[in-house]
């Protein structure tokens, strides 16, 4: 991995080493991946206004996000089926997590189960729980998150039903997936991938496994057992009945804008993720980062504000702290890093972002995060993107 120097890079290496349809699973976004793209552009429009002669000999990107103290700014997002990208899967994940002094979120939809996940690393994870219908089962699995040392749950809002990945459609990615002479040569042709990740133990839904009497343990079964438990109806008052459930701290994930992060706040959340599912879910919805500083300002004070979609450099990130967010969550790139190379390429990925976190720090004139403040950044209306670029 001594050729590769960006996330971008790691990208690349994920798109060589998996079968179209799992690296689709993962790059494609919903619809006509207009909310994916804009999540990039948003940041490309926006530059910073350095600050000269104001940054230290040794900067310090340490943050403290809902009372627990991270070495750097940055937490692994949910993701579902990780092992799907490289053996190890969401426990590589939590370990390389660990060794750099951070989290990850470990999904319902995780292909190793919350409590093994717990089993294989000192440091407390969190948790996210989909909104589903089925209170016998969200409370068994917050069970099962508690009894794994989960500190923090975070509860998914933005899938009343799946985003249309129309990749995924197209690719046979489906449940169960479509076997045929492409999808057979896609797995074919990637021998390396298949003999690592399809010999190993059965990619399924792990913590799913045992959640209903009488549910068959197929892949397929479980995929579409989570399907089904989606709820379009969750209201305002389920989350609160989570809330009163789960003693730790709640996060909201999905949050929009200032409108519903006052609702988040006033049904308890300790925190929100500003976040559009990375542009998997709601097609032709806003960038995250460019509502981010309306959540900011509505409940800054009250409620800590966590950030994701689209951070490929740290200058991402430190624009994103320094509209608001206490940290950022990386969804896609982690499992890139998990494709290019186990839990040493989700390591790869953090010291990537943390040399460029730095350097980013002492360029725009800052000696830690807490300097960080809006007027760091300038908005530029309109794009820098050019079609030809993306
Ligand atoms: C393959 C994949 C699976 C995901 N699965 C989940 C999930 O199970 N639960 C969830 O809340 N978000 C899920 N997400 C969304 C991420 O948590 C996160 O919001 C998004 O990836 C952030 O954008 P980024 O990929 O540009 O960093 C998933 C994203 C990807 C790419
Ligand atoms: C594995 C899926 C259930 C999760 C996913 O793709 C998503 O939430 O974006």
């Amino acid at each position: 991995m001594g050729d590769i120097l960006t996330l971008d890079d790691l990208r690349l290496v994920a798109k060589r080493r998996l079968p179209r349809m799992v690296f689709d699973f993962i790059d494609g976004g919903a619809e006509d991946e207009r909310t994916l793209r804009a999540n990039r552009e948003a940041f490309e429009r926006r530059t910073f206004e350095p600050r000269l002669l104001s940054t230290a000999a040794e900067r310090d990107q340490s943050v403290t996000v809902l009372g627990e103290r991270l070495a750097t700014p940055v937490l692994l997002a949910p993701t579902g089926l990780s092992r799907l990208a490289g053996p190890g899967g969401e426990t590589a994940a939590a370990k390389a997590a660990q060794k750099r002094g951070t989290v990850s979120v470990i999904s319902s939809a995780s292909s190793v189960a919350v409590g093994e996940v717990g089993r294989s690393v000192e440091r407390p994870q969190w948790f996210q729980l989909y909104p589903w219908g089925d209170w016998e089962l969200t409370s068994a699995l917050m069970d099962r998150a508690k009894a794994a040392g989960v500190t923090t749950l975070v509860l998914t809002l933005d899938v009343p039903v799946t985003g249309a990945r129309e990749r995924d459609y197209r690719n046979g990615m489906t449940i169960p997936v479509r076997i045929n002479p492409r999808t057979a040569f896609d797995v074919l042709s990637h021998p390396a991938w298949a003999l690592k990740v399809l010999t190993g133990k059965r990619i399924t839904m792990a913590n799913l496994v045992g959640l209903r009497e009488g549910h068959g343990s197929s892949a397929a079964s479980l995929a579409q057992l989570n399907l089904s438990l989606l709820n379009p109806s969750y209201s305002w008052d389920d989350v609160r009945r989570v809330r009163d459930y789960w003693a730790g701290r709640l996060v909201l994930k999905g949050i929009m804008g200032a409108a519903d992060a006052r609702r988040s706040v006033d049904a308890g959340a300790d925190g929100v993720i500003v976040s559009n599912h990375g542009g998997r879910q709601a097609d032709a919805i806003p960038a995250s980062l460019d509502v981010l500083a309306d959540v900011a300002a509505e409940i800054g004070t009250e409620a800590e504000i966590l950030f994701d979609g689209g951070i490929r450099r740290g200058t991402d990130v430190v624009m994103a702290l320094a509209l608001g967010a206490r940290a950022v969550l990386v969804g896609r790139p982690w499992m890139y890093g998990l494709a290019a190379g186990g839990q040493s390429g989700v390591e790869k990925m953090f010291d990537i972002l943390s040399t460029e976190i730095d350097r980013t720090l002492a360029l725009v004139g800052a000696r830690s995060i807490a300097d960080l403040d809006a007027s760091f950044v300038r908005n530029r209306p309109g794009t820098f993107v050019s079609e030809a670029a993306r």
